[in-house]
């Protein structure tokens, strides 16, 4: 069993004043692309998210063939990495892929790819350059959300924290573009940024 979790509990304050989970992105909230590129490759979707945030974003699935999961954050705005917790708490599959909402690229081949990475390991974590994509990697839910407790009760809320209690496979840029595009770790922050995907999008 293979899961989605999608984190959607920031604010987007480089956004401005609008969620950008639930912006318009050339007709498709931009949360339910990303879902939408997911499901195919997973058996289970939980979005994580805070309670003020769910009304939109499950309007943005009322069409959908399946409801998603909601794991709403306890205590918003403990950064991303308390979100990862929250919702693998509430992912019943031994693996899950954690992506952030505004990656609107997301290569399922890719996924598809870190799940099969991933076995027998506690997580597959791309390094396509000196960064971890840390929300795009496919996590043994097991052993990430305790992980993740551990780093947070020691007062440590670095996305990274958590990933030195895993025993983590490394997957390259080389290895992400023999199956897939690098454009799958593109992120959305900005309006600037938000208008080039779409027009992308608008061109595919
Ligand atoms: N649950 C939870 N998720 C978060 C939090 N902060 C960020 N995230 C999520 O983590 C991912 C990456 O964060 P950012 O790209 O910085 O998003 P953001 O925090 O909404 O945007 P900025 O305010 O512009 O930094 C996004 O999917 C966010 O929804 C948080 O405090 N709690
Ligand atoms: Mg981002």
């Amino acid at each position: 069993m293979r899961a989605a979790l999608v984190l959607a509990g920031g604010r987007s304050t480089r956004f401005g004043d609008r969620d950008k989970a639930v912006a318009d992105l050339d007709g498709t909230p931009m949360i339910r692309r990303v879902v939408d590129r997911l499901a195919p490759v997973v058996d289970e979707v939980v979005i994580n998210c805070r309670d003020d945030q769910v009304d939109a974003i499950d309007d943005a699935f009322s069409d959908a063939p399946f409801d998603p999961e909601f794991a709403i954050d306890r205590d918003p705005d403990e950064g991303p990495m308390a979100g990862i917790a929250r919702g693998l708490e509430a992912v019943s599959a031994a693996y899950a892929v954690v992506v952030a909402c505004d990656m609107p690229f997301v290569d399922p081949r890719v996924v598809q790819y870190l799940f099969e990475r991933a076995e027998g390991a506690d997580a597959a974590i791309p390094r396509p350059d000196e960064w971890f994509q840390t929300t795009q990697a496919v996590y043994r839910t097991e052993a990430m959300a305790p992980a993740c407790r551990r780093a947070l009760d020691r007062g440590d809320d670095r996305i990274v924290a958590p990933l030195a209690d895993l025993d983590e496979v490394v997957v390259d840029a080389d290895e992400i573009e023999a199956v897939g595009s690098l454009e799958t770790f593109e992120n959305v922050n900005t309006p600037e940024e938000f208008e080039t995907a779409k027009a992308r999008i608008q061109a595919e």
